[in-house]
């Protein structure tokens, strides 16, 4: 394993007069700047139409440039926002409560290889979504790319307003974007007829792994889920009380500096107010700057791996879309190293 080298650790230009992709030294990646990108426009984890058309409005407000230009990227993308209509099943009926099972199962089954293909390469990769189903290929990518690789474990920083860790038996909705973490971590349970039965032991996080920040939205069975597992997370309550430079150091503190981490970051963390495009927002949020500064914090620590920026919905509150969309690229950018000074 690499050490931080704090030769690198300076602002600006490096010896041969090049800017670096960032001025910290990433821990597990094989390059400092070499970046997956995968642009899913998927939207069948919950019911909202609009939040396929997220990475487009993404790019075309700029991002990939920036993350070229700005912050010195040499960017691995194929040109293309994945709907996977070809997997799509014609027909998809519910499955223990779930909505379209088959069709959230088939596209976070070719996302995972997606995102593990990237990864195993031992480049940072960065999703594009597309509602939160997708976080079931993209960190099942992440954790076997980084098992093959470096033979260990990776931990999840959840932030989101919600835990998305119902069961298909606990959710109300059935929407499978609230369920993620419940089949990534081997929560809902693996019967035989679980759609994702494509998920192995390799794909897995563990929930001493996992930490979350910015919850307020919680379902009872989550709670119950939460409590029971001693699972991590940072509520809005503990960041009004400790204020989010402490409640970083106590989530990082929970991970460690020996442990890669995958960033899923739901743009509904953010309150309303800068984040209105979003399906299921709730208020009493994130400030923006809050937001970034996680992004930022998580990007300090050197062991980010993968982020995943999920679930702005453009087509909503369309006066605030151009807002939302700007309030994702902030995120992204600031988790990429970029910053003030
Ligand atoms: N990724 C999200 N925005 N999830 C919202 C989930 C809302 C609710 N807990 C549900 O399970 O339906
Ligand atoms: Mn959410
Ligand atoms: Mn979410």
């Amino acid at each position: 394993m690499k050490l931080v080298d704090l030769t690198r650790n300076t602002i600006g230009a490096g010896q041969d007069g090049k800017m670096d992709a960032s001025t910290i030294q990433n821990k597990f990646l094989k390059t400092n700047d070499d970046l997956g990108l995968v642009a899913v426009g998927f939207s069948g984890g919950q019911c909202k139409a609009g939040v396929d058309a997220a990475p487009m409005a993404l790019i075309e407000s700029g991002l990939v440039d920036q993350l070229q230009n700005d912050l010195a990227y040499k960017v691995h993308y194929d040109n293309e926002v994945h709907a996977y209509t070809s997997l799509l099943p014609s027909s998809d009926p519910p499955h223990r409560g779930m909505k379209n099972p088959r069709a959230v199962s088939a596209v976070t089954q070719e996302l995972s290889s997606q995102v593990y293909a990237h990864a195993k390469e031992g480049r940072f990769v960065l999703t594009l979504g597309g509602d939160h189903s997708i976080a079931i290929g993209t960190i099942s990518g992440t954790a076997k790319a980084i098992r093959e690789r470096l033979g260990r474990d990776m931990a999840v920083i959840w932030v989101d307003a919600h835990a998305d860790i119902n069961t298909p038996e606990t959710s109300d909705s059935g929407n499978i974007h609230g369920m993620p973490v419940a089949f990534l971590t081997g929560l809902a349970s693996e019967s035989a007829e679980n759609p994702f039965g494509w998920l192995k032991p390799e794909h897995r996080v563990s929930v001493k792994k996992l930490v979350y920040i910015g919850l307020r939205d919680i379902d009872r069975g989550e709670k119950r889920i939460l409590r029971e597992h001693g699972i991590k997370a940072f509520s809005m309550h503990d960041i009004d009380r400790h204020g989010i430079g402490k409640v970083m150091d106590m989530a990082l503190g929970h991970i460690g500096t020996d442990t890669p981490i995958h960033l899923s970051f739901d743009i509904d963390a953010l309150d309303p107010s800068f984040a209105p495009s979003t399906g299921t927002a709730v208020r009493g949020g994130l400030t923006l700057r809050e937001g970034d500064f996680i992004a930022e914090c998580v990007h300090e620590t050197g062991s980010l791996v993968a982020l995943d920026l999920v679930e702005v919905n453009p087509s909503l509150e369309q006066n605030g879309a151009a807002e939302t969309v700007r309030a994702g690229v902030s995120i992204v950018r600031c988790a990429l190293g970029d910053t003030l000074l």
